[in-house]
């Protein structure tokens, strides 16, 4: 059994012993075997002092269970690397002509950098970490379950803002969003174009490029930007709910209504606080999973377009600053229900 899922098991261990565990753990899994580099990407050490300092918090060293959650950090630094060297790649790839596909419909747009930027993660990430799980948007679009188990998993959208990416408009994603028991552990979304690193790990906050967030403190939606995006659905119904639903919120009045063109990046914009909120119906959980945890460590909220629980399978999704905004959100906005991303075909 591997390290990470012992660790899962032994949850109800004293914390001297789970301490010595994660001594052991360091030892073996934060140097590559033989000291070589081999595992580490290039500049990993030096994203890993960056980016991991402000996260790691002064409790760390304390032995208790809060430190089990360290044992994250690794796989976190991995990611960091991971999302700077795709970004260089899709950077790359702008500079050449852009063959287009179709998935779901003619305007649902895939590349060949969407696939190579997701292969390169994946395998990176096989190759560190060989048991955990991966829910990718290219791998299930070749056939791959999206199913997310309690095992630790990586969420990738190799590029989110794919239309963006074809388009050279220039808000473009990479986004990993890692999961432990269902719950969100490490968010990284790297705004390729921007160079702005977005990073969050459960319960030490929120940080682009190591400057800490934090979500807006406007609670009067009449003062507030809210974001949204019209998907890539055309479904006549959905396209009807989709203008009700911003006829509704432009109306209150908002001050605006904006959209980047990317999930993850606009859930950025919740967390810096530049934008109130963002809502969507037609997302997957590749394009939220990493927001969502960016969002809630900046302060901030999520809800279902219901106004019940985010649900991340779902396909709808509600992040805010304040609950009064979500909630406001909410009485205006006209929901739909497309295939959860769960569902069995
Ligand atoms: O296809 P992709 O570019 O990874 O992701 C899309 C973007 O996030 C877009 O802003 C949103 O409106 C769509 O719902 C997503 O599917
Ligand atoms: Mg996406």
């Amino acid at each position: 059994m591997d390290v990470e899922n012992a660790v899962l098991e032994l949850c109800s261990l004293p914390a001297q012993v789970l301490w010595s565990f994660v001594c052991v753990y360091r030892t073996t899994c934060r140097s590559p075997p033989g000291g070589g580099s081999t595992l580490l990407l290039d500049n990993e050490e030096e994203e890993t002092r960056k980016y991991a300092e402000p996260l790691i918090g002064s409790d760390c060293r304390q032995g208790s269970t809060s430190e089990m959650a360290d044992l994250w950090q690794n796989a976190m630094d991995h990611a960091v690397a991971l999302a700077r060297r795709a970004g260089e790649v899709v950077r790359e790839a702008l500079q050449d002509d852009r063959k287009v596909m179709t998935k779901s419909c003619s305007v649902d747009l895939v590349t060949q950098t969407d696939q190579k930027v997701e292969q390169l993660i994946i395998q990176s990430v096989k190759e560190k970490f060989p048991t955990h799980s991966f829910i990718g948007e290219e791998s299930v679009a070749a056939g791959e379950a999206c199913v997310l188990t309690d095992c630790p998993t990586w969420i990738v959208d190799p590029i989110d803002g794919t239309t963006n990416f074809v388009h050279a408009f220039p808000f473009v994603a990479v986004s990993i969003g890692f999961s432990v028991n269902r719950q969100m552990e490490f968010a990284v979304v790297y705004s390729c174009l921007e160079d702005k690193m977005y990073t969050a790990r459960r319960g030490k906050g929120a940080f682009c490029n190591g400057e800490p967030l934090q979500v807006s403190g406007q609670e009067d939606i009449k003062q507030s930007i809210i974001s949204t995006e019209f998907g890539s659905s055309r479904d006549p119904e959905a396209v009807e709910k989709i203008f009700l639903s911003l006829r509704s919120i432009l109306c209150i009045p908002v001050h605006g209504v904006r959209g980047a063109g990317t999930a993850a990046i606009n859930m950025c914009h919740v967390a810096s606080g530049c934008v109130e909120a963002y809502y969507e119906v037609g997302i997957h959980v590749w394009d939220v999973a990493a927001g969502s945890l960016l969002v809630s460590e900046a302060g901030g909220v999520l809800m279902d377009v219901d106004g019940g629980a985010a649900d991340l399978m779902s396909r709808r999704i509600v992040a805010a600053n304040s609950r009064t905004i979500a909630e406001r959100l909410v009485s205006e906005i006209h929901s739909f229900s497309p295939l959860r991303d769960d569902a069995t075909p």
